[in-house]
């Protein structure tokens, strides 16, 4: 599944670098406002919320939004999430750059790009979407590879979080330079997810380091037991989506009433 989505991606990222090329985009990038701060966010006491705007995953089929992404990011953002990840992927999630660019001007929240980058041109693009922060998955990149987006990252004033799934993919992400690193709950063998997954690998993320749980957070209970372990922020999709009222899920999950 991953082979195939990377290889989708090489094709759309060959295209739109024709289309547009790096030097139109760096053009375009110095009329660029500055990004919303997407790390202070996650630095926030007490935990925080990064929503995830999803339309649909390979494993789970099409969620049926009744919301426009525009609404939901507002729902998100009336909750008290920190922040707002938009899936762009366009073969297997149903995402499009269309919908980060609408996100980011219905809320005011710093907003991430979720994506899979496999190519420098792509942090480029995704600055002058106007992504305050992206996913870099550092099962997809070499150390290399990921030691130098993280420093196209710092040169655009783009946040990255670096999303692992094991103590090794933990380890080279921090050789790499990462400051938020993202532990991925998700199984990718069978896409089952387990939030025990970050609790047991918290201990290796040092302190200075911000420690994203991605996917399968569905209760409060979920998010004490992740805070208790360390983690500064949760990133959370299918639970929102799927909810009736996202503001009031959001509530539920911090037990604030608002950001
Ligand atoms: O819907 P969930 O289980 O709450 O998961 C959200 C997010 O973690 C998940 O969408 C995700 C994590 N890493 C990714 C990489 C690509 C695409 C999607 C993802």
């Amino acid at each position: 599944m991953l082979l195939q989505i990377a290889a989708k991606k090489r094709l759309r990222v060959d295209e739109a670098r024709k289309k547009v090329p790096l030097s139109e985009i760096e053009k375009r990038l110095e009329q660029a406002e500055a990004p919303r701060p997407f790390y202070q966010a996650l630095l926030m006491p007490g935990m925080s919320v990064i929503a995830e705007v999803k339309k649909a995953s390979p494993s789970k089929g099409d969620f049926g939004l009744t919301l426009t992404v525009e609404e939901l990011a507002r729902a998100y953002e009336s909750g008290g999430a920190r922040a707002i990840s938009v899936l762009t992927e366009e073969d297997f999630f149903k995402g499009s750059a269309t919908d980060l660019v609408k996100v980011k001007s219905a809320v005011t929240l710093p907003v991430l790009r979720k994506d899979f980058i496999i190519d420098s041109y792509q942090l480029y693009e995704s600055r002058a979407l106007g992504a305050d922060a992206v996913l870099l998955i550092a099962g997809f990149l070499p150390e290399k590879e990921l030691r130098a987006y993280l420093q196209i990252c710092d040169e655009l004033d783009l946040a990255a979080v670096v999303e692992t799934h094991s103590a090794d993919e933990i380890q080279m992400a921090l050789t790499a330079g990462a400051r938020i690193v993202g532990i991925n709950n998700r199984n990718l063998q069978n896409f089952t997810t387990d939030v025990n997954h970050t609790l047991q690998l918290a201990p290796q993320i040092p302190d200075n380091v911000l420690l994203v749980s991605e996917s399968g957070i569905e209760s409060a209970v979920d998010v004490h037991l992740l805070g208790a372990a360390g983690a500064d922020a949760v990133l959370v999709g299918e639970t929102l989506v799927r909810s009736a009222n996202p503001t009031a899920k959001i509530r539920e999950l911090t037990g604030r009433k608002s950001a």
